[in-house]
């Protein structure tokens, strides 16, 4: 027996379930876990179904050329993936928060993905990638060296067969042509509520303007800084005795449960984008 995810975006009409359901159900495959969103102000379905099939001689090339037809009568978008976990590349700075919460998730097995290296443009969190059996690669990237560092990157993305890279607080930005190489595949954590404090420095914005609660924001990347569509938030109750010392502490809690639950999802073909948003079937 093998299981399978199958997930896609068509615009709505009738029959859409039914000809997935039929489907699996002419090629021997049992539904495990089945849900759905209709948008109707965008006139869009979205659907995930987890499923199993008998036999283990069906693989997903199989699937898709049988699917490919169903796709192209509805207009859908799809995916369809095996048990194959997803390869991870994080990438870090100098704070090391958000890699060790991953670095927990992965070894207790709960991630939902394989972390395959740990990449930086800093040396300081060589140790904890080490302690933890990986490859730690430094790359320095500064203005001069950006480009070089970016080819870098995309060869460490091919050395490593990563299928998605996580910027766990990752504090240089990504250039147009490498959001677009990675398109899809690039997933941020931004210390901030968006679309509140965008930049580098939030949490000095959120003392200067008094807020009552911090968060973080996890979201995929795009050329636009902190635009991307949006997976996951978190947000944690301040008062006005917190500095921004104490905000910066509260939002490393924040920051690490936005990383770590967007990271699982997008491991598990939970996320499917919608617009400029996204449709996480949790
Ligand atoms: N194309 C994108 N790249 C990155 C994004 C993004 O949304 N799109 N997010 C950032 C992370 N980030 C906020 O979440 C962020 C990181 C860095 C900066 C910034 O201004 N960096 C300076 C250098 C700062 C330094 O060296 O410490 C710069 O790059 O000139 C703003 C926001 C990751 N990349």
């Amino acid at each position: 027996m093998r299981n399978f995810t199958l997930t896609l975006d068509c615009p709505e009409r009738a029959g859409i379930v039914h000809a997935v359901t039929s489907f699996l159900v002419e090629h021997g495959c049992d539904i495990a876990e089945h849900q759905q969103f209709d948008d109707d102000a965008r006139g869009r379905l979205f659907l995930r179904t987890a499923f199993s099939c008998a036999s283990d001689d069906i693989g997903v090339d199989d699937l898709v050329r049988e699917f490919d037809p169903v796709a192209r009568e509805f207009s859908m978008r799809y995916g369809l993936w095996d048990e194959r976990r997803t390869r991870i590349l994080v990438m870090v700075s100098k704070a090391g928060h958000c890699l060790n919460d991953l670095l927990f998730r992965w070894r207790a097995g709960s991630l939902g993905g394989e972390i395959a290296a740990v990449v930086s443009n800093h040396e300081d969190l060589r140790p904890m990638a080490e302690a933890a059996g990986l490859d730690f690669v430094h790359v320095p990237n500064t203005a001069d060296t950006k480009h070089a560092a970016e080819q870098r990157l995309l060869e460490l993305v091919e050395e490593y067969q990563a299928d998605l890279v996580v910027l766990a607080r990752y504090m240089q930005v990504l250039s147009n042509d490498l959001c677009a190489k990675l398109a899809g595949r690039v997933i941020n954590i931004h210390h901030s509520f968006l679309p509140g404090f965008k930049g580098a420095k939030p949490y000095h914005q959120a003392y200067d303007r008094g807020v009552k609660y911090v968060g973080a924001t996890a979201h995929y990347v795009t050329p636009d800084l902190d635009e991307g569509p949006i997976i996951e938030q978190e947000v944690l109750r301040v008062d006005h005795s917190f500095d921004p010392r104490a905000l910066t502490a509260v939002g490393r809690d924040a920051e690490a449960l936005a990383l770590s639950r967007a990271v699982r999802w997008h491991c598990e073909h939970r996320v499917l984008l919608n617009g400029n948003g996204t449709v996480v079937f949790r």
